[in-house]
């Protein structure tokens, strides 16, 4: 579990990057930590982990600060900068490094490059030649190399391709069902809402908004479609719901699916679609959420 509390870091002459910001990642779960560029994330994420200093407040893994876990790579799996490894080394010298600082058996190295699906002759190649997504899987295999329990991604999936996004979000997801924690950060909404359980959105260094994702789904409404679309207009007027029609008739709204699937079910109309209004609907969620730090909204 991370606890992160009212925590703010002021730059220079009283530029505030983090500010008075507080949430948790619970065990088991996958929390996307959200925001446009600049939003304070990797600075948050950066204070985690003990790279940078609060100006005020807390943040603690499991109860304790970073900087006082004896061994934080058996405890704490952190990538924060793909680009930050040693770019002379390779990729199986970062890892056997990192290895034997740890304390961890050889075989370890060769079990994180089969995982992260790095072949032998890229794991002898030095990392100035990676490319940006074959650096990120070995920015998961050193992450993951001493069986952490908790891990704390910055940007995870930057980088790599649809099929590597694709085998990331499977590798988190089984890791928070065996129990881990993860927290990891994006600007990409599409990236996060299909591996996040809770969601933490931050925007000009402040929380915007926080919950699971289905909390913030519902909170973004219904959308709900019935062969004889006049007749669920009707419904729907009947039962004092706000609710508008688009041009597909297709009629959204902002109660829940429950009370539109009540509602139509009272009028004895057979629904062909009822859902939350996700996808388009969690995007503009977000872009409104952190309206005034987008660099294109704000320009606007
Ligand atoms: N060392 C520093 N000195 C001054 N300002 C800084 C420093 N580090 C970060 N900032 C500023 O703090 C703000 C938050 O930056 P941060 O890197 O945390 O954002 P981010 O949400 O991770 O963005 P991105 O998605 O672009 O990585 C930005 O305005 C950034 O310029």
């Amino acid at each position: 579990m991370i606890t992160v509390e009212s925590l703010t870091k002021t730059y220079g002459r009283g530029f505030t990057a983090v500010d008075d910001v507080s949430f948790s990642a619970a065990t088991g779960r996958v929390t996307g930590f959200l925001g446009p560029n600049g939003a304070g994330k990797s600075t948050t994420m950066r204070i985690m982990v003990g790279l940078t200093p609060a100006t005020a407040g807390t943040a603690t893994i499991d109860g304790r600060r970073f900087t006082d876990l004896p061994n934080p790579g058996r405890e704490v799996g952190v990538l924060l900068d793909a680009s930050a490894q040693h770019a002379g080394r390779t990729g199986r010298e970062i890892l056997t490094v990192a290895q034997r600082t740890m304390g961890l058996p050889r075989a370890r190295v060769e079990q994180m490059l089969e995982l992260v699906s790095l072949t032998d002759e890229e794991a002898d190649r030095r990392v100035r030649n990676y490319s940006l997504g074959m650096r990120q899987r070995l920015g998961i295999a050193t992450a993951l190399l001493g069986d952490p329990h908790v891990l704390i991604l910055d940007e995870p999936a930057n980088g790599l391709d649809p099929a590597g996004i694709r085998w990331m979000r499977d590798l988190l997801r089984g890791y928070a069902d065996r129990g881990g924690t993860v927290l990891l950060s994006s600007h990409l909404l599409h990236e996060i809402e299909v591996i996040a359980d809770d969601l933490v959105v931050i925007g000009n260094g402040r929380i915007v908004a926080r919950g699971t994702k289905a909390e913030l789904l519902e909170a973004i409404g219904t959308v709900a479609r019935s062969k004889d679309a006049p007749a669920l207009a009707r419904a729907m007027e009947e039962a004092d719901l706000a609710f508008t029609v688009h041009a597909d008739g297709s009629v959204h709204t902002e109660v829940g699916p429950e009370r539109v699937g009540e509602v139509a079910h009272a009028a004895g109309l057979a629904l062909t679609e009822l859902r939350h209004a996700d996808g388009a609907g969690l995007e503009e969620m977000f872009l409104e959420l952190t309206a005034d730090t987008q660099r294109e909204g704000a320009a606007a």
